[in-house]
């Protein structure tokens, strides 16, 4: 658009390295709080830059990985939290690094472009140690991954182990530069509740709904186990007749919790 008389037009600020540091100490403390590590746990920073999520979470006592791929960022970063023994900073693409394979969090403002490969690598596998993240997302990709009912069985299958939550907007001034879209905070809770063979349920569940949303769910759900599902269905809050694109994945993971048998629905 061009510009007025009146306002001149903003000078571009240089951004050689197209890299968007966090600039805002409240935003860096409210993913830490929802994770609030301490000395027992893990937390991966991943894309830690100079470390405006590093430095603050070397101070809450946890052992931190700080995985960052450009070698001058990580000297930068090694000599800022040097104090801190509890702090590991390993020069890494975040798409390949071996995750733990213990129980871990995750805070981090990680680049746009590899949100999805980044979220895919947490969330996807059948065997996970994630426990909670904390992340700095695109806010359009947060506002898909947090509908109520996701359009692909991936989300949905997200969706259902994890209890994924839009904390807030996280405006562009926050960065330095600013990029030319809002953030969000991205709050990601494993559900309890779920065990092995519940998750084996809730695939099952997913894939079938998934192949026809059109068709109801009490039909879904008699395919999968050749039993008619009423009282399950409503006990569970879920109308039978509905059809299954139309549930979410937070009744599929009680239904498959109440079909399993073996536990509670429960968060923690
Ligand atoms: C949005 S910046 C965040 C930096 C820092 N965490 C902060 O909040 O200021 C993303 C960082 O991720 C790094 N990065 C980009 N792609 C990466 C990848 N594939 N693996 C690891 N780090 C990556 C960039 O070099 C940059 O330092």
């Amino acid at each position: 658009m061009p510009q007025s008389g009146h306002s001149p037009a903003r000078k571009p600020v240089p951004n050689p390295s197209g890299v968007h540091f966090l600039a805002s100490h409240s935003i860096a403390e409210s993913l830490i709080s929802f994770c609030s590590p301490g000395p027992a746990d893990l937390v991966v920073d991943f894309g830690a830059g100079f470390g405006a999520i590093t430095a603050p979470l070397a101070r809450t006592g946890a052992r931190v990985i700080a995985v960052e791929r450009d070698p001058a960022f990580v000297r930068k970063l090694s000599k800022r939290v040097s104090q801190h023994p509890n702090v590991r900073v390993v020069t890494a693409d975040a798409r390949s690094f071996p995750l733990p394979r213990k129980d871990f969090l995750v805070v981090a403002n990680i680049p746009y472009s590899i949100s999805t490969a980044l979220l895919r690598r947490l969330l996807t596998p059948k065997v996970t140690a994630l426990r909670r993240a904390a992340l700095i997302v695109e806010w359009g990709f947060a506002k898909r991954l947090t509908t109520s009912v996701p359009r692909t069985k991936e989300l949905a299958w997200w969706a259902g182990r994890f209890d994924l939550s839009l904390e807030r907007r996280v405006p562009a001034r926050c960065f330095r530069p600013a990029p030319t879209v809002d953030s969000a905070q991205l709050n990601i809770r494993r559900r309890a509740g779920l065990g092995r063979s519940a998750e084996r349920a809730l695939w099952a569940l997913l894939e079938t709904a998934y192949r026809a949303p059109a068709r109801s769910v009490r039909a879904t759900v008699a395919e999968l186990t050749g039993r008619k599902p009423h009282r399950a269905l409503k006990s569970c809050g879920i109308d039978p007749a509905a059809p299954a694109g139309s549930v979410s994945p937070r009744q599929w993971a009680t239904l498959a919790i109440a079909l399993d048998g073996n536990s509670q629905p429960s968060e923690r």
